[in-house]
């Protein structure tokens, strides 16, 4: 069990920037025992007031596409160029990889580490992807409490995960290899829609060429969608984190996306419809876990499945016949 304190402890330990104390929170977020979580939420509950002042940036890519690399050069860019104050977030659901997170095995991040001005947390262990995106969002509370000004949210980009990234995230950044022959293939449409830039990683070298063709063909397959309730038409950049060279391209593209969307009031907008997602999100997965833990649920259950498996009962009708044990 985590080490406690009381809620005054931890509330003005995060508001004067105490990393310890803001690691201890999320620790408390990411417990699964009752009394931790109801800890946590007073502690985020009254930290809420100090949060929302940052630019919350979602990160993904598949494997291979430079993720580390790239978030270490960006954000030291931010930190070092635009006076940020990063952390870093990873939605990891450790069911989908074997074993570990997306951060907490990295040596890449090196730098950004050790930088007083960044704060990096990997995804916490064991969870389900469910679980997962609870304890970040809570957590990216605490971080903008804490006085970090830039989120990342970095996630794996092959799964559901992606979906969740985009509910609690201002930006979502689309890392992208220039792959040969046909640019297109493979990629996610959804995931496509979702980004509100493209970056094509590792334009250096002998990969230059093929950087800015897939650059110009990406930006003419995002033409193609429909532009959105943001007003924003997606962008296209290439980007050699090793030669840190367009981050500021990147940055740049960031704010102009802020300030779009400051001024045409689709930011507020956005960020108040994911607060209510949460909270129907949370209640969802509160009934889930009162349904599955009432006693005669527990204990009916596997009966009842084993008729619906051999089509003894309709599975609407064993549905129905459990829910009305709660
Ligand atoms: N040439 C070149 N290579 C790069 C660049 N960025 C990353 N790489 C290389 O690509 C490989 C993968 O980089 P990572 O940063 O580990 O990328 P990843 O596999 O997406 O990382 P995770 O998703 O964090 O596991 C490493 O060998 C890097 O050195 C770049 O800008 N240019």
């Amino acid at each position: 069990m985590a080490k406690r304190f009381s809620p005054e402890k931890y509330v003005e330990g995060i508001l004067a920037g105490d990393r310890v104390m803001l690691s201890r929170a999320i620790t408390l977020v990411e417990s699964r025992l009752t009394s931790d979580q109801e800890l946590a939420q007073e502690v985020v509950n009254r930290v809420l007031p100090h949060a929302g002042n940052s630019v919350r940036i979602g990160i993904t890519g598949v494997p291979g596409v430079g993720k580390s690399t790239f978030i270490e050069a960006f954000g030291n860019y931010l930190i070092k160029e635009q006076g940020k104050k990063l952390a870093v977030l990873a939605i990891d659901p450790t069911s989908q990889r074997s074993g570990g997170s997306i951060l907490g095995d990295k040596t890449r991040m090196d730098s950004l580490s050790i930088n007083p001005q960044a704060f990096i947390r990997p995804s916490p262990a064991g969870k389900s992807l469910g679980g997962v995106s609870r304890s970040t969002r809570e957590s990216i509370i605490l971080c903008e409490a804490a006085g970090f000004d830039a989120i990342f949210v970095e996630t794996v980009g092959v799964g559901q995960s992606e979906t969740a990234v985009h509910a609690m995230v201002d930006f979502f950044l689309l890392l992208m290899l220039a792959g040969a022959g046909d640019e297109l293939q493979g990629i996610k449409r959804g995931i496509m829609e979702m980004a509100d830039a493209i970056v094509i990683t590792k334009a250096d070298g002998e990969n230059i060429g093929k950087a800015k063709a897939a650059r110009a063909e990406y930006q003419s397959a995002l033409h193609l969608y429909p532009l959105g309730a943001s007003n924003w038409s997606p962008k296209v950049s290439t980007c050699s984190a090793l030669q840190h060279s367009g981050l500021d391209t990147i940055w740049q593209t960031i704010a102009d996306y802020l300030e779009l969307t400051q001024a045409n009031g689709f930011f507020k907008k956005k960020r108040h419809d994911q607060n209510l997602q949460w909270m129907y999100e949370a209640i969802r997965q509160g009934l889930e876990d009162n349904f599955y833990a009432h006693e005669q649920v527990k204990q009916q259950m596997p009966v009842i499945a084993a008729e619906v498996k051999e089509g003894k009962k309709s599975a609407f009708a064993a549905a129905t016949e459990l829910l009305k044990l709660v």
